[in-house]
């Protein structure tokens, strides 16, 4: 059935205005007259939630009503932005929303779009991959379900103060979050710890169980997940950790304050924040708590689901297909397998047969300290029966592999679930590519990589497990939200189906010589480019002009990532301004953003390291018109948005071999920037599809990294053939950048003078080459938006509606559902 009172369900400016009037006053207890633009914000944004509900529960019902498969997309972050303007763009209200708003006399949707507080439940690129495949299942009409935590403090918010990163806590919730459905009647109980033991059931079989020492409550908070133009509306199943016992009376009897709500804090600090890190796996103990918490809760939940439709359990496979997104959520192989044998007596091989069925592992970072390895003791005393399961699963695989491999111990060290060598611990990327009946890379050239270098032997014993499948990012916020510029100029071109079918934008090859329209679109750029410019200098002071190229750096500080390489690059542009070489350059202005993990002082110094470039350039008149550096504070998804559409070169110059993917890079080309990078990652695929000539190539291969680094790398050889590399570290190690201290950098520089591990110096010759011939194009501004209009109309194949695609049909097996809607 569907909800047809105008007030509730109505699209048009009436209707909305109407359903905000009506929050304001009923949920917000607030009167028009005295409404904040927060208040408005909110009251917009329960109008639009009401207009969601009706395909939310009709979504539902479908699957209810006709047991469909389902995807299950497991992980531990989901960086979905901001949640209003994409859910007006997807409902096809936008322009009602920005009439209604006006009528309270706001100047415009902007302004009430800009109070939102986006929920910073991710680090960088594998949640906000996670955010954009939740949008395209839903856009592709696919039932799935994003199980995840409902952290209470997501990402922390990053100012620069002195140049230096200072973490602060992102109190997102705070004031409410319209977005969410809390659903406490359908909580799931997590156990931790305690013991296990075998006894015999009724039925005379011997049998094992667990008895926890712990327990905590997971109460599930959903999210609608609504997909373009379609009644399709999915759901993010986010869980929230809280006490069994949420008050102990007889503890406050005594006057112990504490022991009384002691257990309720323990068990709420299970989702109480984000893990900061993006690549270094810290093995913290809780960390593993709120891995197998929000696991259990859904895997619970989806078994739960069969009973109450009256499936048998028997049919997990054919009604659910499990992905789990990276490592993170690994430990479902082994609980999946524990409710099935302990709760619902399943035999071995059938539990074993039903989870290889519907589990499949998405692998994002070969860096080997990211791999998740659990400490053996810590595993063991807070699993202990996951821990036996697992040894009982080590066992079989390692029968298996001794058939294929007899006599050859080394590969059973080197394939078991259990890491020997050292203090023992559990290789989680083992344990899920034995579950898995699939294991996929994110770009073609990780995905080689991982065969090759990072699980070769798995891939010789099970070859036709490994798959690839390059990731893809949504059209929907990072074109038609985020560049609606663009977006109008594409619906007058081409017709506006491209944001479902990204495959029409080739039809703006025709138009690589027609010069009005390459004037038209170099336009919207700088509209976009305008736009930032405003923004900078709110957040930063700094002035920076539009008609200068914008050469942009924004993703997670990393070494890996190489911010350095383009910091050095800036000092020897720097050098040659003010030695009076810098003949054909092109007016920049450099801009930085990203945060560093507030462990990870290397990428902290990184960050201090390019302020202290900026502000000796920015305060230099000889640099006015030529050059501006400007590191851009607290990136984040709705920075992002503004961006992507504001930039001219896109910077993805990490060391070949280390960038799994990237996404960032997809982003950029899809709206016309031209990339200036490495044979890395996803950009490998970019440049073939855009074409060779339409992007600025430089550096090492994944395979000569590999040989210089095996024959053994001396970055001084490289600092010594290069006059402008080492008159840069000697400005460097005078103190230029950083008042004259010469020791505040020595990290950095002993970093890359000495091991240099990234190979920053073998290929920055290189790099500063191809900035060359950027400056050269881009004098040229014609031909730059001509190169620039092909990267967009060849940007189709990074769509996620693509990938999404690719994994309905080549692993989970599953086909859209039609949503019938009848009023
Ligand atoms: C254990 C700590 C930890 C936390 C996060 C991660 C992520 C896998 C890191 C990550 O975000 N990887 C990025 O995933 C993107 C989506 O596939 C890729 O595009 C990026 O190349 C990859 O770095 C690893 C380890």
């Amino acid at each position: 059935g569907c909800y047809a009172d105008p007030i509730k369900a109505g699209i048009d400016a009436d209707a909305v205005f109407d359903g905000m009037t009506e929050h304001l006053f009923f949920t917000l207890g607030k009167l028009a007259t005295s409404a904040s633009l927060r208040d408005l914000y909110m009251a917009l944004s329960y109008a639009v939630r009401d207009r969601l509900m009706t395909r939310y529960l009709a979504s539902q019902e479908a699957i209810r009503a006709k047991p469909h498969k389902t995807v299950a997309y497991f992980s531990a972050e989901f960086l979905i932005g901001p949640q209003l303007n994409n859910n007006l763009l997807n409902l096809g209200i936008q322009e009602e929303a920005e009439e209604a708003v006006k009528r309270f006399g706001i100047e415009s949707l902007n302004d009430i779009l800009e109070v939102e507080e986006e929920p910073g439940l991710g680090n960088g690129g594998l949640g906000r991959l996670a955010a954009c495949y939740m949008e395209s299942l839903a856009s592709l009409q696919v039932p799935a379900i994003g199980y995840g935590i409902r952290y209470e403090f997501g990402i922390f918010n990053q100012i620069i103060r002195d140049g230096w990163q200072i973490e602060v806590t992102d109190k997102w919730l705070k004031g409410g979050w319209p977005w969410e459905l809390p659903q406490p009647d359908e909580s799931c109980f997590v156990g931790f710890g305690g013991r296990t033991e075998n006894y015999i059931d009724d039925q005379g079989n011997y049998r094992s169980r667990w008895i926890p020492s712990e327990h905590a409550i997971g109460v599930p908070h959903d999210i609608p997940i609504l997909g373009y133009r379609v009644n399709n509306c999915d759901r993010l199943r986010l869980w929230r950790a809280d006490a069994t016992e949420s008050f102990d009376f007889y503890a406050f009897n005594i006057g112990d304050y504490y022991g009384a709500v002691e257990e309720k804090v323990a068990s709420e600090t299970i989702s109480k924040v984000l893990y900061p890190n993006d690549g270094t796996d810290e093995g913290r103990r809780l960390r593993l708590k709120q891995q197998h918490f929000f696991v259990s809760c859904s895997l619970q939940d989806m078994i739960r689901s069969l009973e109450t439709r009256n499936i048998p359990v028997e049919q997990f496979s054919e009604n659910w297909t499990v992905q789990l997104n990276d490592t993170h959520p690994a430990i479902a192989v082994a609980e999946l397998m524990r409710l099935l044998i302990d709760n619902h007596h399943f035999e071995w091989d059938q539990a074993w047969d039903i989870t290889n069925r519907s589990v499949a592992y998405t692998n994002h970072t070969l860096l080997p300290e990211a791999l998740e390895k659990w400490d053996l003791n810590l595993f063991k005393s807070l699993l202990p029966r996951h821990l036996e399961l697992i040894y009982e699963i080590n066992k079989r695989f390692l029968q298996q592999v001794r058939l294929r491999y007899p006599g050859n111990d080394l590969i059973l060290r080197k394939l078991s679930i259990i890491d020997e060598e050292g203090s023992k611990a559990v290789r989680m990327a083992h344990l899920a590519t034995i579950g898995a009946h699939n294991v996929n890379g994110v770009a073609a050239l990780h995905s080689d990589l991982i065969k090759r270098q990072l699980m070769p032997e798995f891939a010789d014993l099970w070859p036709e497990k490994f798959t690839n499948v390059t990731n893809g990012v949504t059209p929907r916020r990072w074109v038609a939200l985020s560049n609606p510029e663009l977006a109008s100029l594409l619906d007058q071109e081409i017709g506006s189906n491209w944001i479902t079918n990204m495959d029409l934008l080739t039809q703006l090859e025709e138009k690589e010589n027609d010069s009005n329209f390459l004037d038209v679109f170099g336009a919207t750029k700088l509209l976009g480019k305008r736009k930032l410019a405003g923004y900078i200098h709110r957040q930063t002071g700094i002035l920076v002009d539009p008609s200068t190229l914008f050469d942009v750096q924004v993703k997670r500080i990393h070494q890996y990532k190489r911010q350095h390489l383009n910091a050095l690059q800036i000092i020897a542009q720097y050098l040659r301004i003010k030695n009076g070489t810098a003949h054909s350059i092109a007016p920049r202005t450099v801009i930085f953003g990203g945060k560093a993990a507030p462990g990870y002082l290397m990428a902290k110094l990184m960050i201090r390291f390019i302020n202290g470039i900026a502000e000796v350039v920015n305060a230099d008149p000889d640099m006015d018109g030529k050059l501006r550096v400007v590191f851009l504070p607290d990136y984040n998804v709705k920075l992002g948005e503004q961006v992507y559409s504001a930039t001219d070169l896109s910077e993805q110059i990490s060391t070949a071999g280390k960038e799994a993917s990237g996404t960032g890079n997809m982003k950029f080309a899809m709206n016309g920037a031209l990339t200036i990078g490495t044979l890395d990652g996803a950009n490998v695929e970019i440049r073939d599809r855009v074409g060779k000539e339409n992007f600025f190539l430089f550096g090492k291969t994944e395979s000569e990294i590999m040989k210089l680094r095996k024959n053994g790398y001396d970055p001084k050889q490289y600092i010594e053939k290069s006059p402008e590399l080492s008159e840069a570290i000697r400005l460097i190690e005078l103190g230029h950048f950083s008042n004259g201290d010469n020791e505040l950098f020595r990290p950095l520089l002993n970093s890359l003078t000495g091991y240099d591990p990234f190979f920053v110096m073998a290929d920055f010759d290189d790099y500063l080459l191809a900035q060359d011939r950027v400056s050269k194009a881009w004098q040229n501004h014609k031909e730059w938006n001509r190169m620039a209009l092909l990267n967009t109309a060849r940007s189709g194949f990074f769509s996620s509606d693509r990938s999404i695609r690719e994994y309905c049909s080549s692993i989970w097996k599953v086909n859209p559902l039609e949503v019938e809607i009848t009023c």
